[in-house]
């Protein structure tokens, strides 16, 4: 069996290369999987042949998720893969804030000449920083950036609080016990020298730091926005550095009012890329796009419940539908009524989406095509698929 991968942004090569002989990269209109990063497919049609969309990084938000599950396309992240590249970005940013540094430099570029370092002597006062070491920091969000953030912070001897009211047990077993935890966010921020957010863009984060937690800050403090833009209000953030409540607004999602303003930092959202995060990200996905198209395996999928099902008979259906009663009935009178018989069957649902898998022994040519259309027929069921062992 050949399976086709389209991809889109700049995808690692080391991730490329990861694939097997039986996936073909770039080569048809009819993909199975998409591999992508940042690319925006919110209004995008999907091709029928699609049924997977696996995205290298963390930010799903690209992905019109709900859309994707209807069209029965299981959607993946690689969570983690590039939350090192994020966690030193910001770490050196709040080096860098709290040293002037990019004001420096621009007084130092503006500043050459015979009688430099006199003036240097003179001036260099007004670039004094501050240390981070006894300053506290609050992060919002402790998934895995947000987690290595607290970590890095607590290494260089700061304090750290967090909030996090979804923290899955997973994560909660990774972040650093003396990590304070706050019940809300205003807390959380109130005595913050420092505050930065890690969490996904969704309907409850879109301003999740708005006016209203801005002035709960600490004068002077700073504030940084590595996850995603409308995270930050950034009109309210722009106000609050121009009236000296924040020190510095820092970002990595530039737009319009933010532009070219005295005390705000913009990067054009390169928190993920570095050499090394851009690798594994490829690689897992990658290894993730195989896994689902020939095991129909789901875990770390975001739209699907994970499951993982060792791949023993020779035959699988795999069949995403609805998360409703008597699915499995219906599922199960078809390979009846064809005189198919199950060998092992497994179910598992995440909200209103469940993913049925079903291993047989033995299938011939007519009753598998049959099968699969009689299985599609019915009207909950969003795509069933049928995968031969290697
Ligand atoms: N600037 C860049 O290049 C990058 C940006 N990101 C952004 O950072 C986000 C976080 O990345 P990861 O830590 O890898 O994701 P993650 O899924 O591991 O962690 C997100 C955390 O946010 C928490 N959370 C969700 N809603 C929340 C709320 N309302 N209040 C407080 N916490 C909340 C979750 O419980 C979870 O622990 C991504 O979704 C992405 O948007 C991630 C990587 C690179
Ligand atoms: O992983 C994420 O969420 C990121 O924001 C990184 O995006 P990128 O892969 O660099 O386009």
């Amino acid at each position: 069996m050949t399976y086709q991968v389209k991809t889109f942004n700049a995808i690692a090569q080391s991730g490329l290369d990861t694939f097997n002989d039986n996936f073909k990269i770039n080569q048809t209109d009819d993909p199975d999987a998409y591999l992508i990063r940042s690319v925006n497919l919110r209004d995008a049609e999907f091709p029928q042949s699609l049924k997977t969309i696996v995205r290298a990084g963390a930010g799903t938000n690209n992905v019109p998720i709900h859309r994707a599950t209807e069209a029965g396309i299981a959607v993946f992240n690689t969570p983690g893969s590039n939350a090192n590249a994020v966690k030193e970005l910001v770490i050196s940013l709040m080096i860098s804030a709290s040293r002037n540094i990019f004001a420096a430099n621009a007084y130092s570029n503006n500043h050459v000449g015979a009688d430099v370092s006199k003036r240097t002597e003179a001036d260099k006062t007004k670039f004094n920083g501050t240390e981070l070491m006894g300053k506290k920091l609050a992060v919002i969000g402790l998934g895995h950036v947000g987690s290595l953030v607290a970590e890095a912070a607590l290494e260089l001897g700061m304090n750290v609080i967090g909030y996090d009211p979804y923290l899955s047990t997973d994560a909660a077993w990774n972040i650093n016990n003396h990590v304070d935890r706050s019940n809300t966010i205003k807390q959380a921020v109130k005595n913050a020298d420092y505050v930065t957010v890690h969490v996904p863009k969704n309907d409850e984060t879109y301003k999740l730091i708005d006016r209203n937690v801005i002035e709960a800050m600490k004068q002077n403090s700073i504030l940084f926005n590595y996850s995603r833009l409308g995270i930050v209000d950034n009109e309210a953030a722009l106000e609050a550095v121009l009236d000296k409540k924040l020190k510095y607004y820092v970002t990595d999602f530039g737009e319009p009012i933010i532009a070219d303003q005295e005390n705000v930092i913009v990067t054009p959202h390169i928190g993920g890329s570095t050499l090394e995060a851009e690798s594994n990200g490829a690689t897992q996905a990658a290894n993730t796009v195989m896994r689902y198209l020939e095991t129909g395996d789901t875990v770390q999928s975001v739209n699907l419940p994970a499951m993982k099902v060792p791949f023993e008979a020779p035959y699988r259906f795999t069949v995403i539908h609805k998360n409703v009663p008597n699915m499995v009935g219906q599922i199960t009178t078809i390979l009846a009524q064809l005189n198919v018989n199950i060998a092992s069957m497994s179910n598992a649902a995440k909200k209103d989406t469940a993913y049925t898998i079903i291993d047989v022994d033995d299938l011939n040519a007519e009753n598998s095509i049959e099968l699969i259309q009689k299985i599609d027929q019915i009207p909950e069921v969003y795509r069933a698929r049928l995968i031969k062992h290697k």
